[in-house]
Formats: structure tokens, C-alpha cells, sequence
């Protein structure tokens, strides 16, 4: 067996088989390694992403598409419903995947273009020489072995040891992590074409309950609660997704379960180290609004799999060159996208219950298509004055306006 590559990717979720392909059709020798024996099972996600975005990286193959969305149903706390249409929502959940069919079509598409899979194959650790990051040492049905690599890519999600083996800080707080658990619920009156979300701090404390249809009578129906605020009115999230289900399908049968963690944080200090760069879940790139991870993972794993090459190609892997080849560049793009979302975050999670229901009774007869900023930062100020201040780093100089105007 092989033992020597140019880009050894640990993880093969969406982040690692994006970085693996990119790396691969660029001519360099790719090993990418997944611990389990079969590539995206079992699932820890609602699937949902956005159309537009997810036909950026890849084209779209029907198989992997459970529901095709018209839009979301947002309900406050007392019902109140706020209807977006899927192309004005930008879409954040267009398409519900099965992300079984979906994770491994990825790896496919990367073994495709040259790059080597390993599947039941695990990192346990990295090798490390004059403070650069050389390769790893791999268990394969209880045999371990070392595979040395210019650079190694952590793609090893949430849970991620890689980041940490190679003294990288990925640490959450909890205030970092949204706790999730979900069913996938058969035989259940599910509308198929519009995903709904439920907030509040008494259905899902700092975060939400999800419905996404999956089809004939099925939908992924979850819930993340911060884990700052864990234990708030019940236990565990689980708790609050029966109460949940009970009321809103109290027919339906629970045929899967999922538990996970979502990271919430916003970009992290350092992501790479010499020979090495982290993607995805791994560097902490999820969205700290919504949780989605998905396409953020494959962002990251294009410009990780681009700097491979880079670097390689002018035969510096140190810190300062994958800085300047990755860190920079998703800082830009995806840690610019994620750091605004934070701010969104922090502000609605101190949000009371009466809060979002006034910003939902303004929101709600709004026709979305012809929405302008203008009407959106005046709903905010309606709602609650406070919000909208906090908020106006994003909406910098119409905010203003609105507030001068206003007050
Ligand atoms: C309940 C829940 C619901 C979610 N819903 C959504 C959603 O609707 N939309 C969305 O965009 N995101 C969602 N997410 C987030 C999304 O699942 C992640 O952001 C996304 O999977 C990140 O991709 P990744 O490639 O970084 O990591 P992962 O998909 O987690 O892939 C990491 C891979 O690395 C492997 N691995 C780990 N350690 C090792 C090792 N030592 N050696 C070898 N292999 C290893 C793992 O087995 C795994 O296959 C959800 C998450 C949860 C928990």
C-alpha cells in the first residue's frame, strides 16, 4: 500500500471530498480517509441548503434531491406565520438532500478525478517533524500504519482531533454549540413544498425546531438549543422535540434519530499550522444563525484544495503560505458571511418571547418580493429599537437613517 502522497484529507464528509477533488484535478496525489465504513451514514444533519448555492460547486443530480422547496414558514412564539418565498429567503433551504446518496457522490466525484479513498480507515494522530505537520498515523481493522503527505487537510467535523493534535485551539464554549437532536418522522401530513421553522425561547431556547420535508409523507424534525441555554425550561433537547411533535404531528412514526452538535461560534482565530489546514466543521465554519454547515464545508474545501496546490507547487507549505493561500481567502468569503451572522445571533438570542412576536406581527403581511432594506430596518424598528441599533454594523449607513429619522 501506498504510504507517501502530496495531500493526505481526513474526513470524508463535504469538506474533505471537495478538498480531495479540487486537490486531485489540479494533478496532485490525493489520499482521502473516512473512519467509517460507509461514506455519509450515518447521517447527523436536516439537509436543507440553498439551490443557487449548492449549483455553484456541483451539478445537480435528482437522486440525492428528497424535496425541491417553494419556500419557508418562519412562527413565532403565538403562531404568527412569516411566509418566504424560496428565491427572496435567498434560498436557505431550497433543496432538503439525502445526504447519504449526496456524501458519498462527493468522494465519488473525487476518487473519479484521480484522487485515493480509504474507507474504515482513522486518523489517530499526526506526525510531526521540526514543528511541521508531515503525515499521520492511520488504524485500519486494528492495523496501524503511518502515511506521510506534504499537507494534511482536517476534514474531520465537529468533533475534530486534528485541529487539536496539532495545537490548533477548536475549543466550543458552550455558548459556541448549538445541541441538536432530530427524527425523521414517516406517515405524517407534511407539506412537501414549503420547510417550516418554529422559534421561541419555550419551543427551542437560542435556537429552533426545524421541519424540512423529505417526501411522501416524511420530514427531518429537529431541534438545536444553545448550549448556554440548555436545561432552561427542560432537560434535554429531546425533550423539547416531543412536546414539539406531539402537538404539531402527533400521528407520526419516528423511524431515525439523530444527536449532534452544530458549532456556533463564528470564525476562529487560526485554522492552518505549517503543512497543515482545517475545513468545515472542523475550522468551525458553520453558520451561527441557521447551523447549515453544508455549503460553507464545500466552500472551504475548494480554496483548501486550491492552497494545496499552491503551496506545493512553489514548494512552501509553512504557516505564512497557507495563510496567505486559505486563511486569508475564507476569511474573506465565508468568515466574512459567518462573523455577520454571529452579530445577528447575539442580538436574537436575548430576544424575549414578546420580541420576536411584535417583529413577526410586523413582518408578516409584508409581501417579500417587494420588500425593500428600507421596509425591513423600519419592521426592525417597529419591533424593538434595540435590535435594530445592534444590528446596524450589517445595514452600516440606512440603519442609521432609519434611527435618525425615527427617534
Ligand atoms: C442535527 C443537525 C442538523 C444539521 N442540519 C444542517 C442543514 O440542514 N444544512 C446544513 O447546511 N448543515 C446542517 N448541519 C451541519 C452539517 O451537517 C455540517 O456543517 C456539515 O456536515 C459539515 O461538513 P464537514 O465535511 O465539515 O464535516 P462532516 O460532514 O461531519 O464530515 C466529517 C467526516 O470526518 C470523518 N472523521 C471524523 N474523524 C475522523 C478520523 N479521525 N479519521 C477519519 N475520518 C474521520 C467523519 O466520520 C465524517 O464522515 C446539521 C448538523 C446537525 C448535527
Amino acid at each position: 500500500m501506498k504510504d507517501r502522497y502530496d495531500v493526505l484529507v481526513i474526513g470524508a464528509g463535504p469538506a474533505g471530498s471537495i478538498a480531495a477533488k479540487t486537490a486531485a484535478e489540479k494533478g496532485l496525489d490525493v489520499l482521502l480517509i473516512e473512519k467509517r465504513q460507509e461514506i455519509g451514514d450515518p447521517v447527523r444533519c436536516a439537509e436543507g441548503v440553498n439551490k443557487e448555492y449548492l449549483k455553484k460547486h456541483v451539478e445537480i443530480d435528482k437522486q440525492w434531491i428528497c424535496a425541491d422547496l417553494k419556500g419557508s414558514y418562519i412562527f413565532s412564539p403565538d403562531g404568527t406565520r412569516i411566509e418566504m418565498a424560496e428565491e427572496i429567503s435567498g434560498g436557505e433551504v431550497g433543496y432538503v438532500l439525502e445526504r447519504k446518496v449526496f456524501d458519498r457522490a462527493l468522494a465519488e466525484q473525487a476518487a473519479a478525478v484521480g484522487a485515493e479513498v480509504r474507507v474504515k480507515t482513522r486518523a489517530t494522530g499526526l506526525i510531526i517533524e521540526d514543528d511541521f505537520v508531515k503525515g499521520a498515523r492511520l488504524m485500519h481493522l486494528g492495523k496501524e500504519y503511518e502515511v506521510r503527505a506534504s499537507i494534511v487537510i482536517g476534514a474531520d467535523g465537529v468533533e475534530s482531533k486534528v485541529g487539536r493534535w496539532a495545537g490548533i485551539d477548536t475549543a466550543l464554549k458552550p455558548i459556541d454549540i448549538e445541541t441538536c437532536a432530530q427524527y425523521l418522522i414517516a406517515g405524517a401530513d407534511v407539506n412537501q413544498e414549503y420547510c417550516e421553522f418554529y422559534i421561541g425561547n419555550e419551543v427551542a431556547p437560542g435556537g429552533y425546531v426545524w421541519v424540512f420535508p423529505k417526501g411522501e409523507g416524511k420530514a427531518n424534525v429537529g431541534i438545536g438549543i444553545l448550549g448556554s441555554k440548555m436545561g432552561k425550561f427542560k432537560p434535554r433537547p429531546v425533550d423539547y422535540l416531543n412536546d414539539f411533535l406531539q402537538k404539531r404531528f402527533p400521528d407520526a412514526r419516528i423511524v431515525e434519530m439523530v444527536f449532534g452538535g452544530v458549532p456556533v461560534s463564528g470564525s476562529i482565530e487560526k485554522t492552518s499550522a505549517n503543512g497543515l489546514m482545517l475545513v468545515g466543521d472542523a475550522a468551525r465554519q458553520s453558520d451561527p444563525i441557521t447551523g447549515g454547515g453544508i455549503l460553507n464545508a464545500m466552500d472551504a474545501g475548494k480554496l483548501a484544495g486550491e492552497a494545496a496546490y499552491a503551496a506545493i507547487s512553489a514548494g512552501d507549505v509553512s504557516l505564512g503560505k497557507l495563510e496567505e493561500e486559505y486563511e486569508k481567502k475564507w476569511r474573506a468569503t465565508v468568515g466574512h458571511e459567518i462573523d455577520m451572522s454571529l452579530i445577528v445571533k447575539n442580538c436574537f438570542i436575548n430576544l424575549t418571547d414578546a420580541d420576536l412576536d411584535s417583529l413577526a406581527h410586523s413582518l408578516k403581511d409584508v409581501k417579500f418580493e417587494r420588500m425593500s432594506l428600507l421596509d425591513l430596518l423600519q419592521a426592525l424598528f417597529k419591533a424593538n429599537k434595540k435590535l435594530l441599533w445592534d444590528l446596524r454594523v450589517l445595514f452600516k449607513d440606512a440603519a442609521k437613517e432609519v434611527i435618525k429619522n425615527r427617534t
